[in-house]
């Protein structure tokens, strides 16, 4: 996929480099072999219609899911020289260093402060707690709307805020990398645009891989973009198929593909 493409191939830095990586549940094949570079601090955007396979290998970056019983993954994923199929590598540490936002917000059902705290606390964090609290929710954009309050219970915040304390509470364990699964679908447009500026924030630091099915908003933030479809096999099941990765200028103004196309204009999907 990488090699069809001069403007990826120009990147030095790659986060994760995918190598004929399938999912199936159970014996249904939901994502034929994809194989993909992705490189680092940037925007990724996933898009494609229902069913195509973009949560699926979303979750492949972070092995969740290896919480999805029946969910088996073949191939692998480098990460960091790695690969974080190796049945030597804990999936729990995996999971540490590459952080997920859900589609509805999820806070604890405990304080503010205790969200953000909670993780590196378990993980045996001993510098400075009030800082790191503090520090996260910044970089979060949220610390401004909250300082007043990080007793008051996370979840009695609004969904916008929720959606940011949820990235604040993934920015805490230090990730490399933050994977988002349409993290602004259940957003009015102002909490939709404050998580897309925080996104476009966080990639100086952090790569980003988003499922979106906006795609204004893919247009918006995303420097790359990964379209995925689906095509029927052989028993009649629609499987997942990755078919463009390129630049998202490109794809949306020339795609490569005549699928791409049709989606991009609307046309299906
Ligand atoms: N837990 C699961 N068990 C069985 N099949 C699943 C499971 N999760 C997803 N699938 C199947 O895998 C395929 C890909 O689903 P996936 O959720 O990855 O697609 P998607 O592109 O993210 O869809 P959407 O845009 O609707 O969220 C679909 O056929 C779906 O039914």
């Amino acid at each position: 996929m990488r090699s069809n493409n001069a403007a990826l191939d120009t990147l030095e830095t790659t986060t994760f480099a995918v190598r004929g990586v399938k999912v199936y549940y159970g014996d249904f094949m939901a994502l034929q072999e994809v194989n993909v570079e992705i490189p680092e601090r940037q925007i990724i955007a996933f898009i494609g219609p229902s069913g195509c396979g973009k949560s699926t290998l979303l979750r492949c970056f972070n092995r969740m899911n290896d919480l999805i019983p029946g969910a088996r993954v073949e191939g692998k994923i480098n990460y960091q020289g790695k690969n974080i199929y190796d049945p030597k590598i804990n999936p729990v540490k995996v999971r540490r260093q590459i952080g997920m936002v859900f589609q509805r917000p999820n806070p604890f059902p405990k304080s503010i402060y205790e969200n953000i705290a909670f993780g590196p606390r378990a993980n045996g964090y001993k510098g400075n707690m009030d800082e790191l609290v503090e520090q996260s929710l910044r970089r979060a954009a949220l610390w401004d709307e909250v300082k007043d309050k990080l007793k008051a219970k996370g979840t009695d915040l609004s969904g916008g805020q929720q959606q940011r304390l949820c990235i604040a509470r993934a920015i805490a364990m230090k990730p490399d990398v933050i994977l988002m699964d349409e993290p602004a679908s259940a957003l009015d447009p102002i909490s939709t645009k404050q998580v897309e500026d925080l996104c476009l924030e966080l990639k100086e630091q952090y790569t980003i891989i988003i499922v979106t099915h906006n795609m204004q908003q893919a247009s918006r933030i995303s420097d790359l973009t990964a379209f995925f479809n689906t095509e029927t096999d052989s028993s009649g099941k629609r499987r997942g198929r990755l078919v463009e990765f390129s630049p998202t200028v490109q794809i949306f103004n020339s795609p490569k593909t005549e699928e791409a196309q049709e989606y991009i204009s609307g046309r299906f999907g």
